[in-house]
């Protein structure tokens, strides 16, 4: 792992079981640099969520990780398991280290407390030598990092607005200050404007606090928005990985050229929005070949039967990309500077 990485999954493997097992996650890999905000992308039931939850060790049954490592890397450079963690350990890495911010959290607040006695509540916990005084003040303090008066610390969550209060639950995830935040949809449920000043105060703290971020959505446009680094996921792989803003200039699988059409254009132009005909495969079953194929303008002849790997493309093409597609397969033989 290099010096700049914080967290690398490697061989991510998560199976719903059932009488019909769901291969959510299928040999997943990743890497999370320090301060980057990395984005995960992908139709819903593509395995985003799931990827997230295997990856912060907060899988229940009936989902069971088959296989993988995630590895992270302190500031010394010391590497720990997370899937080795149990117990105390485990809890104690999940706010300090790394934290998690759900689409729905903002629902998941005590509603017969106050915010601030939740704020105690991790204190308590994870910080035992903080005293009364210490506590209450970085409560109103983190309040008042998220952008809410820190009066408010008295308030109880259905006094709050659904924005302030995924802004509480942003603070709590940030109250440990750890290196890694997960972020599932967090502004999914809220209006455009919340959703912008909440993304735009995300940014803020990660500029201060130099935090990474795994920001899960299907909405690309605001991806490419936001994101250093993009991971396109499809059918439980991933299909693109590289730069947010090379992916959005020159998108080499076929199916992020699919998604990004299906979007209006970023700097607000207007075009044909049109969506990717068909639907994904079911999860459910074995998916011989490219699981794209059946959808994909491109498909050719090995794609019904051999599984494409996620490679880097041929040099020259896209530093810092790689992309799960048999054209890219056939460009990366070609003498550098052609084109497929
Ligand atoms: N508890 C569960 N039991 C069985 N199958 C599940 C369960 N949760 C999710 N799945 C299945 O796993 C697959 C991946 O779901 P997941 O929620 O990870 O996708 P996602 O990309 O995050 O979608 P969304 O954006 O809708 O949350 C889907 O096929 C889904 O139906």
């Amino acid at each position: 792992m290099t010096d700049d990485v914080v967290l690398r999954a490697e061989h991510i493997s998560v199976t719903y079981e059932g009488e019909r097992p769901t291969h959510a996650v299928r040999d997943v890999g990743f890497e999370l640099r320090r301060g980057e905000l990395l984005g995960i992308a992908g139709e819903s039931g593509c395995g985003k969520s799931t990827l997230a939850y295997a990856v912060a060790r907060m899988l229940g049954p009936p989902a069971r990780l088959i296989g993988g490592r995630v590895l992270y890397r302190d500031r010394t450079g010391a590497e720990t398991d997370l899937l080795a963690l149990e117990g105390d350990a485990l809890r104690a890495f999940r706010w300090s280290r790394l934290s998690v911010v759900f689409q729905s959290a903002m629902n998941a607040l005590n509603p017969v407390t106050t915010v601030g006695r939740q704020f105690d509540d991790i204190f308590r916990a994870h910080r035992p030598r903080m005293r009364r005084p210490e506590r209450y003040e970085r409560a109103r303090a983190l309040l008042d990092m998220v952008g809410i008066d820190p009066a408010r610390v008295r308030a109880y969550p259905h006094e709050l607005s659904g924005g302030m209060r995924q802004r509480v639950v942003i603070a709590m995830a940030l109250a440990l200050e750890p290196e890694i935040v997960i972020m599932d949809e967090p502004t999914t449920a809220l209006d455009v404007v919340v959703q912008r000043e909440i993304l735009d105060e995300v940014q803020r703290l990660r500029d201060d606090l130099g935090f990474s971020v795994v920001f899960i959505t299907h909405d690309l446009s605001l991806l490419l928005e936001i994101s250093d680094r993009l991971a396109v996921m499809y059918a439980g792989s991933i299909v693109e990985y590289g730069p947010a803003e090379r992916i959005a200039a020159d998108p080499a699988h076929p199916y992020t050229q699919g998604l990004l059409r299906s979007f209006p254009d970023l700097a607000g132009e207007r075009r044909a929005l049109r969506g990717i005909p068909g639907s994904p495969p079911d999860l459910r079953d074995a998916l011989p070949g490219c699981p794209f194929a059946a959808r994909c303008d491109h498909a050719f002849e090995p794609c019904g039967t051999e599984t494409p790997t996620l490679v880097p493309l041929a040099p020259g093409l896209a530093p810092g990309t790689s992309a799960a597609c048999h054209l890219h397969a056939v460009a990366g033989l070609l003498p550098e500077g052609r084109q497929p």
